[in-house]
């Protein structure tokens, strides 16, 4: 009998630990995820966006406008450092796989740790003033960047059978 040709490929498998890991963030209007690999496809480090320890998820407000301070925004850790933070080991040479185009502080904590290529799928924040710093960072600093194309459309995960 031959293999199955209907597998994922590499990148749709990381990308989608990366969208998985996503879902478990509680913001009502962007979830991100991140999955950083080895040179050896090993995952070493997973993250998704949300509030530091300590900060709790119904008490910590979720909006976007207002007072800055009663925003998400100077509170919310994003996708790329919790899983750069939550690394198992050194993350030189690695790559990491991010739903959502890094931010700039992003930008410098990928390149302060070693990650050598970015590899996300969405540009959806690609016209504020941090993304376009983000790119002179990476770029600067040599990373890799690649926008994936993905292939198939959905995975599906079917708990039923
Ligand atoms: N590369 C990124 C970009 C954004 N985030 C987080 C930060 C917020 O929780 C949310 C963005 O909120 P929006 O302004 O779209 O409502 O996504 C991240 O973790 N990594
Ligand atoms: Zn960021």
């Amino acid at each position: 009998m031959p293999k199955r040709d209907d597998y994922l490929s590499w990148d749709e498998y990381f990308m989608g630990v990366a969208f998985l890991s996503g879902m478990r963030s509680k913001d009502p209007s962007t979830q991100v995820g991140a999955c950083i690999i080895d040179k050896e496809k090993k995952i070493i480090g997973m993250g998704y966006n949300g509030f530091p320890l300590g900060s709790s998820d119904d008490e910590m407000p979720w909006g976007k406008t207002g007072d800055f301070l009663d925003t998400k925004y100077p509170y919310v850790v994003h996708a790329e450092l919790n899983a750069i933070l939550n690394s198992i080991k050194s993350l030189k040479e690695s790559t990491i796989y991010v739903t959502h185009f890094p931010c700039n502080e992003c930008a410098k904590a990928i390149v302060q740790s070693g990650i050598k290529k970015v590899i996300y799928f969405s540009d959806k924040h690609k016209n504020l003033e941090s993304t376009v710093a983000s790119r002179t960072i990476l770029k600067n600093a040599g990373v890799e960047i690649v926008n994936l194309k993905m292939e198939k459309k959905k995975i599906v995960i079917n708990f039923k059978d």
